[in-house]
């Protein structure tokens, strides 16, 4: 019986594909084979021996210790691309709330007082406040053309909108997916200097944290937009808000509320509301539900942000996961012990990523205690473990 710890509310079409006779699945219990996380933070939390696995219902992993995880041997899983329609509608919601002035003339709405015939009076005298601009021929700058990025730039293209990305990493996959009039720019600055709204669709690092600063404020078209449904840090605020009160900046939409930015009357924010649709919530759920079930139960990787890909079938044997550094002579080692335990090796496949490496061994007998203890001594060696036989068909 596998043990999986939720640490937030995970969609119970996830949690449905872990079987109860072979996962017991709570927010509360004691030693967790694997964890399911949204957005809860983890950094603080004490990390139990028995983990093996986080999946990450969403794309963002900022709230994990990755590099503490890969030290412990740990797979980290998130769902990338699960989400991210949701939070591209949410993008379109948020430029015609910015372009339109819906919030504050809603706010307008919801205070008028008076019989009927006062508030439409009302109504005719005060519209002129909330006069807006269109977004055909508009230039939006997309930063980050990942899974987001790019339906975002393609759906701009769709409402007439002029698009240039920046993304000095970007996949071949996604330069595939996106629309070919979309223009690349050359850096970050040249986007900023070139676009009426700009949305970011970033991991927060240390590199993006404040990727926009009161200097390339600064250097902005007048009057420009800026979108924020990536994460809190992208963007100084302190340095948006001064942009906003000198009429610098138009507006300012965003996911990540704050004392500072809550009710300024230039800012909308929402209460990180990107991913939250049903059905953004069952897909990021299925997504890492399978990915941590495949992993417990067979070693295989799919989707980790720190493990490589690795996809052994079940083929007969007994299976062993041995995740290690990347460094010469580990597989040597690996199979002189199990040899001076008489283990025949009958299947094995190795895979790395950047420092650490993922070894599945399938053996003809069951393996020892022993044995597991002489491989996890290996110096270099990050965790092992031995699987359970698999179901045969
Ligand atoms: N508001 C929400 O609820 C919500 C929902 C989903 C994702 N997010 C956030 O959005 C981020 C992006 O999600 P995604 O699914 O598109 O991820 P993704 O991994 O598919 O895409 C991220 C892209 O950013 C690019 N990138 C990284 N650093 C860059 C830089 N300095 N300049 C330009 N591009 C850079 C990468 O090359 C990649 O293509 C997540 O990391 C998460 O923080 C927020
Ligand atoms: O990175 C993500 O996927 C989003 O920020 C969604 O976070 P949530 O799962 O807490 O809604």
């Amino acid at each position: 019986m596998y043990k999986i710890q939720t640490l937030n509310n995970i969609s119970v079409a996830g949690l449905n594909r872990l079987p109860r006779e072979q996962f017991e699945v709570a927010s509360e219990l004691s030693h967790p084979d694997a964890i399911l996380v949204r957005s809860a933070k983890m950094h603080d939390l004490p990390v139990p021996a028995s983990l093996k696995a986080i999946g990450r219902a969403g794309a963002g992993v900022n709230n994990i210790p990755v590099p503490a995880m890969t030290e412990r041997g740990i797979a980290v899983f998130n769902a990338p691309g699960a989400n991210a329609n949701a939070v591209k509608e949410l993008v379109l919601a948020g430029m015609l709330l910015a372009a339109r002035n819906i919030a504050q003339g809603w706010q307008f709405a919801r205070e008028l007082e008076g019989d009927d015939a006062a508030i439409g009076k009302a109504v005719e005298a005060g519209k002129k406040q909330f006069v807006g601009f269109e977004l055909p021929g508009r230039t939006l700058g997309v930063i980050g053309l990942g899974a987001i990025g790019v339906l975002v730039a393609n759906a701009a293209r769709a409402l007439g909108m002029k698009v240039i990305g920046f993304d000095p990493s970007i996949t071949v996959r996604s330069a595939w997916k996106l629309e070919a009039d979309v223009e690349r720019a050359l850096s970050i600055d040249d986007l900023v200097s070139r676009s009426d709204f700009m949305s970011f669709h970033v991991p927060l690092t240390d590199k993006t944290r404040h990727m926009i600063n009161a200097e390339r404020i600064q250097s902005m078209r007048d009057g420009a937009v800026l979108l924020n449904f990536s994460r809190d840090g992208i963007i100084d605020d302190d340095a948006a808000v001064t942009a906003l009160d000198a009429g610098k900046l138009y507006a300012y939409v965003c996911d990540f509320p704050s004392n500072l930015l809550k009710t300024h009357p230039r800012v909308v924010t929402l209460p990180h509301l990107g991913a939250s649709t049903c059905e953004a919530e069952e897909n990021c759920a299925v997504m890492v539900a399978d990915q941590v079930r495949a992993y417990l139960e067979d070693g295989n990787v799919s989707n980790s942000v720190n493990f490589p890909e690795i996809h052994l079938p079940r083929n007969g044997g007994h299976r062993m996961v041995v995740v290690n550094r990347n460094v010469p002579n580990m597989l040597g080692q690996i199979s002189t012990d199990l040899a001076e335990d008489g283990l025949n090796i009958i299947d094995m496949l190795n895979r790395s990523r950047d420092d650490l490496a993922v070894t599945l061994i399938d053996i003809d007998k069951p393996c020892q205690e022993q044995t597991v203890q002489r491989i996890a001594g290996i110096d270099g060696v990050l965790s092992v473990r031995c699987l359970p036989d698999a179901v045969q068909a």
